[in-house]
């Protein structure tokens, strides 16, 4: 018989690394298997034995489920890991996922999007660009020292954006102004990064702290 699937029962350091790195290994298997999905040519008897098997896995997930707004114990909130982010998150099957490190006057975000990202074929969709961006541009603003959220943001597609080819994000901030940040991004190949595929500009605004701790009522130091 499996064992259960229980939480962490402690938060020591060694044990939120364990934790970590079993959430980033299942993380891992998880975007194969989405990449498995959206690849296969399998018919449709071997695609129900699957689902039938996917939903036993799912129903074996078990143990307390984190509530809407709560903020994961192996996390850190704001500007640092994110377990789940649908972007930079190891645990994430959505995410590529982003690793982003202090580039300069900016941060700058290493990833490479398979097919499940598609929009043209063999092209990454404009939304999925959008999101790169803007997470990225979020971890401009953290990295000024100014957590913030986006409330405005406007990308221009030059290039399309290929599929299974190393990326390189880039973002900046460019001004402020009261509360308001005003920050640059762009998207452009590791093997060329003076072509700019996608840039983007955005205004993010930092929550006066009354309405940061109505929005995050978990995240308060
Ligand atoms: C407890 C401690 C926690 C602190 C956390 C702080 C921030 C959280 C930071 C990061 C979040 C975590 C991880 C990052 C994850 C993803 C990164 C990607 C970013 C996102 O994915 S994030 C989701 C999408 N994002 C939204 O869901 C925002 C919806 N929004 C709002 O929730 C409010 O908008 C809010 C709270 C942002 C501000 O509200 P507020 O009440 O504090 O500020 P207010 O309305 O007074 O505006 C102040 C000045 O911004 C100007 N302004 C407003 N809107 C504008 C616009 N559209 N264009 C140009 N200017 C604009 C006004 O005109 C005024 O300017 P002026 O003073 O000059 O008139």
């Amino acid at each position: 018989m499996n064992a259960p699937l229980t939480e962490p029962s402690s938060t020591t350091t060694e044990d939120l690394g364990h934790q970590r790195a079993a959430i980033a290994a299942l993380g891992h298997e998880l975007r194969a298997l989405v990449d498995a999905t959206v690849r296969t040519a399998a018919p449709a008897e071997a695609l129900h034995r699957m689902t039938d098997e996917v939903r036993r896995l799912t129903g074996r997930l078990t143990g307390r489920r984190r509530l809407r707004a709560e903020i994961p114990a192996v996390d850190v909130f704001p500007g640092g890991v994110r377990m789940y982010s649908p972007v930079t998150g190891p645990g994430s099957p959505l995410a590529p996922p982003m690793r982003v490190t202090p580039d300069g006057d900016g941060v700058v975000g290493h990833c490479t999007l398979g097919i499940a990202h598609e929009g043209p074929p063999g092209y990454v969709h404009g939304g999925m660009s959008a999101m790169l961006l803007d997470e990225l541009m979020g971890w401009a603003c953290y990295g000024a020292g100014t957590p913030a959220m986006t409330v405005s943001l406007r990308t221009r597609y030059h290039q399309p954006v290929p599929l299974e080819t190393p990326l390189r994000v880039h973002a900046r901030v460019t001004g402020t102004e009261d509360r308001k940040i005003f920050v640059a991004g762009s998207i452009s190949t590791e093997q060329d990064r003076t072509a700019e595929l996608v840039t983007a500009d955005a205004v993010f605004v930092s929550p006066d702290p009354d309405r940061a701790r109505a929005l995050f009522p978990d995240g308060a130091p």
